[in-house]
């Protein structure tokens, strides 16, 4: 995973990211821009608050966490459950099914076999280099790419369209963005490293 997520660089530009990308991921719950939500007519009169599009809603990591019974903060764990309303349902149902089972870690333990708690810990930090390498793109796609965007010294690659360059400031702190993230992404890492098991 940590491989593919390298791709990014040859994929992805930055400035395209972060002022056109982005702007369709952020969503309209917690979104300054659209503090009532949307009204999604025939639907329902009442509008609508929904979180934009990100992987936290992916399962695969949840169920990696929930396999090696990695424990997060109260708070990131608020977040993350929020995030499985929006996986299909056979999915989080998945999720939930690998948290209820018997723990993988307490039989690591109690068989007393160093070369599966060598190859658990393994996992654990593969696990947290991801997170960590997840860190550094993040930086370079929002960090890097806002202070550049806000310099107006941003450079879209071709076919970017006239849009490039400028994003809408409603969007700047809120979203996919803001210092709060990177609070929240380290306090994942370190809690998957804290995952480990002690020799
Ligand atoms: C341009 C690329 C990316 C950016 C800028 C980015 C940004 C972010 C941000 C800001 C969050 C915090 C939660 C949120 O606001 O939704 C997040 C969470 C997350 N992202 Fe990404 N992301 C990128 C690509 C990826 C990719 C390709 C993966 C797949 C491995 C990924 C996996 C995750 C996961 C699993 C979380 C939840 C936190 C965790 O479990 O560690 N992201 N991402």
């Amino acid at each position: 995973m940590s491989k593919a997520l390298r791709r990014m660089h040859d994929y992805v530009d930055p400035a395209v990211f972060y002022t056109v990308i982005r702007i369709f991921l952020s969503g309209w719950k917690d979104n300054p821009a659209m503090p009532q939500g949307l009204v999604y007519e025939g639907v329902s009169e009442e509008p609508m608050a929904f979180s934009g599009g990100s992987a936290a809603q992916s399962t695969v990591l949840h169920a990696f966490d929930e396999l090696l019974g990695i424990r997060h903060s109260e708070e990131s764990t608020a977040f993350l459950h929020r995030m499985r309303d929006y996986m299909p349902p056979p999915h989080r149902a998945f999720v939930e099914e690998i948290g209820r089972a018997p723990s993988l870690k307490q039989h690591l333990l109690s068989s007393g076999d160093a070369r599966l708690r060598a190859a658990f810990n393994q996992c654990v930090s593969a696990l947290a280099e991801l997170r960590s390498y997840h860190i550094t793109i993040v930086t370079k796609y929002i960090t890097i790419a806002a202070a550049k965007a806000k310099a107006g010294r941003a450079e879209p690659g071709d076919g970017a369209g006239p849009s490039a360059g400028k994003p809408p400031t409603a969007l700047e702190t809120k979203g996919t963005g803001g210092s709060h993230i990177f609070r929240f992404l380290k306090s994942v890492r370190d809690t998957t490293r804290e995952g480990m098991i002690s020799a």
